[in-house]
């Protein structure tokens, strides 16, 4: 009734003939005892490919050995090449894994003796996989509880949370910057300073970041943040009485990051960006800033994906925009020439007549400027009025505080006493410490060469990557007790329970910390103080608030969800909707 498919026939004899061959042995047998497997796992552990060149090895490495081998046993197969290919590369491909897989495991791997997940231990695929769930932080802080103060996360990565080991693994020597930081950097292009892997094209580069962060320069920045917060103010009060999501207004739509991008635009690209006037991201630089750079994150996972960064951001929307945005800044930048002393002006040196960048590297800056002023004080700002919302007792303190000091924005502005004021301070420190914009943290790496290093009692063999995630540091009980996980600023004045501030790395610490320290501060503190001055808050009864931690989303940078908040103007009749300590609290003030 049925005839078969004459090419159904030929394929079945094909696979018939195909395992046949598979199990005859010859090509098995060669492949699984010889050296020559082995001799391809000894080059790939050796030279993992890092760029362009052993990216051309990499390729020689996996197409010229099965396809050899293929060629010399075709005659067991009757001469049919295909078929031989076929299975040369499965057999090829199959033993190689098996071999790397097998030592990775093995008690002979240099970091068998650390604890960690198997799956973690085989390949950096599985880090890849969380990163693309946003929750590395919880996934690290896990690991953590389970596995102890070090953790092998990746065949050769660590993850190490130990205030004693910071300042070895931040100094300059012998750990330096690790792979993810170069995936930005184009290959053979420029990169942003935070991306210099090279200390003294680092320090080169630093030293015009430091002129451009330093008191003078911060005096003339001053008129930048009074503009823009005042504008921040005068949209609040437009929406006096309205239900506002904060958040969305500070950190996701218009506010936060768009006084972020405003206050951005303003430092380095002659106010390019006018997002507070319409409060909306309408041209969406801020998906664009968040999709480049979870791209640069998930991308800096794995080393041998770097040489084909070009190919892949090519194909990558948010990267591409974002690459095209800051091309477009710095080009409008460099035509304008400076209005006033920006930050641009500094780096270029203006003051003393000094020579713009060649275009790659100013395109670099700007990229770098775009990204690590982007979520950061936005993150900071928005967690910071979260926990004073649903601690009413800090909000009532810090309020008492400011009070007591000045009578109207203007003292505030003009005063320097504000990076004085303590429970202002251990409020801002607190937010950081709980919410911190960077959650993964640093990475470093150890540099074949530079010989083993012991760090936290652990012998760190050479090429090796270690992470400190700060968000599973600064939640750590040996350093931040009692109750680790609640905003409590009193922890920074109490003399009986002041944490161990080693521990407390929100900007990270060393010669690549963070060079924007001081205007981040200078900008939280303002606009915290400001806010608190002329409006009152209030989180809308809906809201979960028990919840908003999980909405914590870690994108290489700190993203949060909706904080929907009334703002009043003035003293009014402050009600916050609480449930803190699992009791639903109603103040009235
Ligand atoms: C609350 C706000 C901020 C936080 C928490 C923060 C945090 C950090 C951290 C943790 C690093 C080290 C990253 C690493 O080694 O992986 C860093 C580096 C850096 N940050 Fe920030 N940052 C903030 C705001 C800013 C701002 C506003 C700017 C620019 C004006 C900025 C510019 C930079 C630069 C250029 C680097 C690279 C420094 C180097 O490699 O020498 N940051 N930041």
């Amino acid at each position: 009734m049925y005839s078969v498919h004459p090419l159904l026939i030929t394929t079945l004899s094909a696979l018939v003939r195909l395992l046949d061959f598979a199990f005859s042995a010859k090509m098995s047998a060669f492949l699984l005892n010889n050296t020559y497997v082995k001799l391809c796992h000894w080059f790939f552990k050796t030279f993992e490919p890092r760029n362009q060149t052993l990216f051309h090895s990499i390729v020689a490495f996996i197409i010229i050995p099965p396809s050899l081998l293929a060629f010399v046993f075709r005659n067991y197969y009757h001469g049919h090449l295909a078929l031989a290919l076929t299975l040369s590369y499965t057999l090829y491909i199959t033993a190689l894994l098996t071999s790397i897989v097998l030592y990775r495991l093995s008690p002979f791997h240099p970091l068998a003796g650390i604890p960690g997940p198997t799956i973690g231990k085989i390949s950096r695929l599985w880090s890849l996989y969380i990163a693309t769930t946003g929750q590395q932080h919880r996934y690290a802080q896990e690991l953590h509880e389970r596995y102890g103060p070090i953790v092998r996360t990746g065949p050769n990565h660590l993850h190490i949370i130990d205030a004693s080991a910071i300042p070895t693994l931040l100094s300059a020597k012998p750990f330096e910057k690790a792979e993810r930081y170069k995936v930005t950097v184009p290959l053979g292009g420029s990169g942003a300073l935070g991306t210099l892997v090279d200390i003294h094209e680092h320090q080169a580069r630093r030293k015009l970041w430091d002129r451009a962060m330093n008191s003078e320069a911060m005096q003339g920045y001053r008129e930048i943040f009074s503009r823009r917060i005042n504008q921040f103010v005068g949209l609040l009060e437009k929406r006096d009485g309205q239900i506002i999501d904060l958040s969305l207004l500070f950190s996701l739509l218009a506010v936060s990051i768009s006084i972020r991008f405003d206050v951005m635009g303003d430092l380095a690209f002659n106010g390019r960006f006018e997002m507070l006037k319409s409060a909306v991201d309408a041209n969406d630089y801020i998906s664009t800033t968040r999709g480049s750079a979870f791209f640069f994150e998930w991308s800096g996972k794995i080393p041998w994906i770097r040489p084909l960064v070009p190919y892949i951001m090519r194909i990558n929307a948010p990267a591409l925009a974002f690459h095209r945005l800051a091309v477009e800044c710095i080009s409008k930048r460099l035509s304008e020439g400076s209005k006033k002393k920006d930050l641009f002006y500094h780096l270029f040196n203006e003051q003393n007549n000094g020579q713009a960048w060649a275009f790659p590297l100013a395109i670099a800056e700007s990229r770098g400027t775009l990204l690590a002023g982007a979520d950061t004080t936005g993150t900071a700002i928005t967690s910071i009025l979260y926990y004073l919302l649903t601690n009413p007792s800090t909000m009532n303190k810090l309020r008492f505080e400011l009070d007591s000091h000045y009578d109207d924005i203007g003292d505030m502005y003009s005063s320097d006493t504000l990076s004085k004021l303590p429970y202002l301070n251990a409020v801002i420190n607190e937010g950081l410490r709980l919410a911190p914009a960077l959650p993964s943290g640093t990475q470093r790496y150890l540099p074949p060469g530079k010989g083993p290093v012991v760090v936290s009692q652990t012998l760190i063999p050479e090429g090796t990557t270690v992470q400190m995630p700060t968000f599973v540091l600064h939640r750590d009980p040996r350093y931040f007790s009692p109750q680790p996980n609640s905003f409590i600023p009193e922890r920074w004045l109490d003399e009986s329970i002041k944490p161990d501030r080693s521990a407390f790395i929100p900007f990270s610490v060393g010669p690549t910390s963070c060079v924007g320290k001081n205007f981040a501060l200078t900008e939280l503190r303002l606009l915290l103080c400001i806010l608190l001055h002329t409006f009152d808050f209030q989180l809308s009864p809906s809201f979960d608030s028990k919840g908003w931690e999980s909405t914590f989303n870690d994108n290489f940078i700190l993203t949060k969800g909706a904080l929907p908040t009334r703002t009043s103007k003035g003293i009014v009749v402050l009600v916050v909707f609480i449930e803190e300590r699992n009791n639903k609290t109603r103040e009235t003030l």
